[in-house]
C-alpha cells in the first residue's frame, strides 16, 4: 500500500528535469521533498498529479496500492496538488471554490476549513482575485487541508505568508494529519521550519534524488565537527564525511554515523540541522565566492 515511481524520467527539449526516478511514497507519513531551484520538485509533483505527461518510456512505472495511476482517474482522485498554478477562476468567491471542490472530490472537512479561515482570519465571502497573495496562498492551503485526498502535495505552500502565518499552518498541518493520516509531500525553500513537521526528507538534484533520510536517524547520526582545520580533518578521515566549510583555519565537517571516543579535546562536536544537510548535499563548486 504505497505510491510507487519507478524509472521516472522527464526532459523538456534538452532540459533533463527527472533522471530515471525511483522512489517510494509510503501512506500517512509526512515528507519533505528538498531541492535547490530548478532541482526537479515541481515536474516531479506534477507528472504525479497528471498535469504533466513523462517520457514515454517502458520501464517507466507509477502505482498506486499496485494499480496504475497515470491515467486512471480514480486512482488520480485520491491525489491532490496545491501548486502556484492557479486551477481556479479568479472571480469566483473562496466559500464557492470551496463547495466545487467538496462537489469534486465528493467530500470536504467544513470543520477544519472554518477553524483554519477563522484563525488565518480569511474571509470566504471575498473573490480569490480581491485576496492579497498571502491570503490567497492561505486559501489553496485550506483546500489542501479539507479534502478527502490521501497523498496530498504541497508545492512552495507558504509562497507570501508571513511567519506567524507560516507557524499556524504548520499547526494545521499537524492536526489535519492527527485528525485523517494520510501522505503529506511538502516541498519548501524553508527547511528548517519544516524540520519538525516531516519524518522524512527526499533530496532532489539536477533531476536526480540523491538522499533519503529520516530525520530521527538524522538527529541521531548527523553530528558537525568543528575545530582547527588538521585536527578536524584528522579526527574524521575514515568517517562518512558529506561535506566540510573552512574558514580561515578552522573547518566544520559534516558526518553521519557515530563518531570514535574520545572526541579530541580541541574539536567541538553539535548536532546537524536539516539545513546544514541539505546544503552540504547540494552545494556546487560555483556556489563559493573567489
Ligand atoms: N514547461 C517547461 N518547459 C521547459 N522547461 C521546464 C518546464 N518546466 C520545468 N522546466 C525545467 O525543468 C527543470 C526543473 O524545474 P522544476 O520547476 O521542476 O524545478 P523546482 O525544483 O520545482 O524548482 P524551484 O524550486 O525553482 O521551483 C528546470 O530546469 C526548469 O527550467
Amino acid at each position: 500500500m504505497s505510491l510507487k515511481i519507478k524509472h521516472l524520467s522527464k526532459s523538456f527539449g534538452t532540459t533533463e528535469s527527472l533522471k530515471n526516478v525511483s522512489l517510494t511514497f509510503e501512506p500517512q507519513t509526512i515528507y519533505g521533498l528538498l531541492g535547490r531551484n530548478g532541482a526537479g520538485k515541481s515536474t516531479l509533483m506534477s507528472i504525479l498529479n497528471n498535469r504533466i505527461i513523462p517520457n514515454d518510456n517502458s520501464e517507466t512505472k507509477v502505482t498506486l496500492d499496485d494499480e496504475p495511476l497515470l491515467e486512471n482517474d480514480k486512482q488520480l482522485s485520491r491525489l491532490f496538488l496545491m501548486s502556484e498554478v492557479n486551477l481556479y477562476p479568479n472571480n469566483m468567491r473562496v466559500k464557492t471554490i470551496f463547495k466545487w471542490t467538496e462537489r469534486f472530490f465528493g467530500d470536504f472537512d467544513w470543520d477544519l476549513a472554518q477553524r483554519m479561515t477563522d484563525h488565518f482570519n480569511l474571509n470566504t465571502k471575498k473573490r480569490l482575485q480581491s485576496l492579497s497573495t498571502g491570503y490567497r496562498t492561505i486559501a489553496k492551503i485550506i483546500i489542501a487541508l479539507c479534502t478527502p485526498s490521501d497523498y496530498v502535495f504541497l508545492d512552495e505552500p507558504v509562497l507570501g505568508m508571513d511567519a506567524a502565518n507560516r507557524k499556524l499552518f504548520y499547526s494545521f498541518i499537524i492536526e489535519a494529519y492527527e485528525k485523517r493520516p494520510r501522505t503529506f509531500v511538502i516541498s519548501t525553500h524553508i527547511i528548517d521550519e519544516i524540520a519538525s513537521l516531516i519524518e522524512t526528507a527526499i533530496v532532489i538534484n539536477n533531476g536526480e534524488i540523491i538522499s533519503q533520510i529520516d530525520i530521527d536517524e538524522l538527529q541521531m547520526k548527523g553530528k558537525v565537527v568543528s575545530g582547527p582545520q588538521e585536527d578536524a580533518t584528522i579526527y574524521t578521515a575514515n568517517l562518512n564525511v558529506i561535506g566540510a566549510d573552512y574558514l580561515g583555519g578552522s573547518a566544520d565537517i559534516y558526518t553521519i554515523g557515530d563518531l570514535p571516543k574520545p572526541v579530541p579535546a580541541n574539536l567541538t562536536v553539535s548536532g546537524m540541522t536539516l539545513q546544514n544537510y541539505f546544503v552540504q548535499l547540494t552545494t556546487r563548486d560555483t556556489d563559493k565566492l573567489n
